[in-house]
């Protein structure tokens, strides 16, 4: 669906060359929800500009839907550009026009008549939940309608390619769970290919089905959201993972119950799928007769299934902690010891 291939893009400037992006290449499936992850300044935004094409690679070459977007310019751009839509961090309303004349813009700019865009501007009120506000001006709305407002304009001319910029950056934690279910439905009930780009793992979490990691302009790790929750490779991956297990604040509780519990060691368990529904733990307990004294612990969804990490310290003869490690792994869960009393 979309095939980025040698990608770079080095903007020159007064002070010398900046390279955002470096040799990346990326297949995005048709219908996925795809989710590129990175700190300030990885060259996410840049990334989304050359989807769109916004900007042209220095290197490289942007296909999108069988179309080289990278190389087409003019009316042919503006034409491609159609099926590609996007949704902003900040909304991008027009602040004079109601909800309903926000939505109906884009067909207005396609030549939609009358008769047929209020037909269409009503079904994607209803789509986005916003049923009875059609005539409210954006300053009389939430955040979240605000981005509701964005995501059915977006989808007005039924694009192939949902771009979104940070979408639910400026939104709080539970309008943002909303939002995110909002294009989850979309991207289930339109089967429409969704790119987005977040410094959020929160984010990547509830709706991707695959995620690229960037940094300084390269793609570091990518892969199934549930492997790379498992499995993270990259050191920045691994602290964009610690956002969402907890690992954080695990460290205090570590510290304390080692205060109180100086022996035994400190495992960390990973879950995935199935193994985060049985009661493996008393199995532990009572197959090897070792306490087990939970520190830490965190199951969320993904969008392939369940994820969790459990922070537990094992304590008992060496050897029976020794068979219950082997029995996890026996098991297919991960552990590591990172705490050896
Ligand atoms: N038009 C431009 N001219 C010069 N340098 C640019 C331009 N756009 C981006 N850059 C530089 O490219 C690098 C990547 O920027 P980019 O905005 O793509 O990153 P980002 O991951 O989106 O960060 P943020 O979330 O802060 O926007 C940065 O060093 C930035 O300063």
């Amino acid at each position: 669906m979309i095939e980025l291939k040698n990608i770079s893009k080095i903007y020159k400037t007064k002070n010398g060359e900046i390279t955002a992006v470096k040799d990346v290449n990326l297949s995005i499936h048709q219908g996925e929800i795809f989710g590129i992850i990175g700190y300030s300044g990885a060259g996410k935004s840049t990334m989304i500009r050359l989807l769109n094409g916004l900007e042209k690679p220095t290197t490289g070459t942007v296909n999108v839907n069988g179309q080289e977007i990278s190389s087409i310019s003019g009316n042919k751009l503006r034409q491609a550009r159609q099926k590609i839509s996007m949704i902003f961090q900040h909304f991008n309303l027009l602040w004079s026009r109601t909800v309903a004349d926000n939505i109906a813009f884009p067909l207005e700019i396609a030549g939609v008549p009358k008769s047929e865009r209020e037909q269409r501007v009503k079904e994607l009120i209803d789509l986005v939940g916003l049923s009875g506000r059609d005539l409210a001006y954006p300053s009389q709305l939430s955040g979240g309608q605000k981005q509701r407002v964005g995501i059915a304009r977006a989808l007005a001319n039924n694009p192939e390619v949902l771009l979104c910029d940070e979408a639910t950056s400026a939104l709080d934690p539970e309008t943002t769970d909303s939002i995110l279910e909002l294009l989850l439905d979309i991207n289930k009930r339109l089967g429409l290919t969704i790119v987005l780009i977040t410094h959020e793992m929160h984010v990547i979490r509830k709706i991707c089905h695959r995620v690229a990691v960037m940094e300084a302009g390269q793609v570091v790790e990518s892969g199934e959201v549930l492997q790379v929750f498992q499995n993270p490779q990259a050191a920045i991956t691994k602290n964009f993972v610690m956002q969402v297990s907890g690992a954080k604040e695990s460290k205090e509780s570590i510290e304390q119950i080692l205060v109180n519990y100086p022996t035994g060691k400190i495992v960390k368990v990973t879950f995935v799928g199935n193994n985060t529904e049985q009661p493996i733990m008393s199995q532990l307990i009572k197959q090897f007769n070792v306490d087990v004294n939970i520190v830490h612990g965190n199951i969320s969804q993904t969008t392939s299934g369940p994820y969790g990490t459990l922070i537990v310290q094992i304590d008992g003869e060496q050897e029976n902690v020794q068979q219950a490690l082997n029995l996890l792994t026996s098991l297919d869960i991960q552990t590591e010891v990172i705490e050896h009393a």
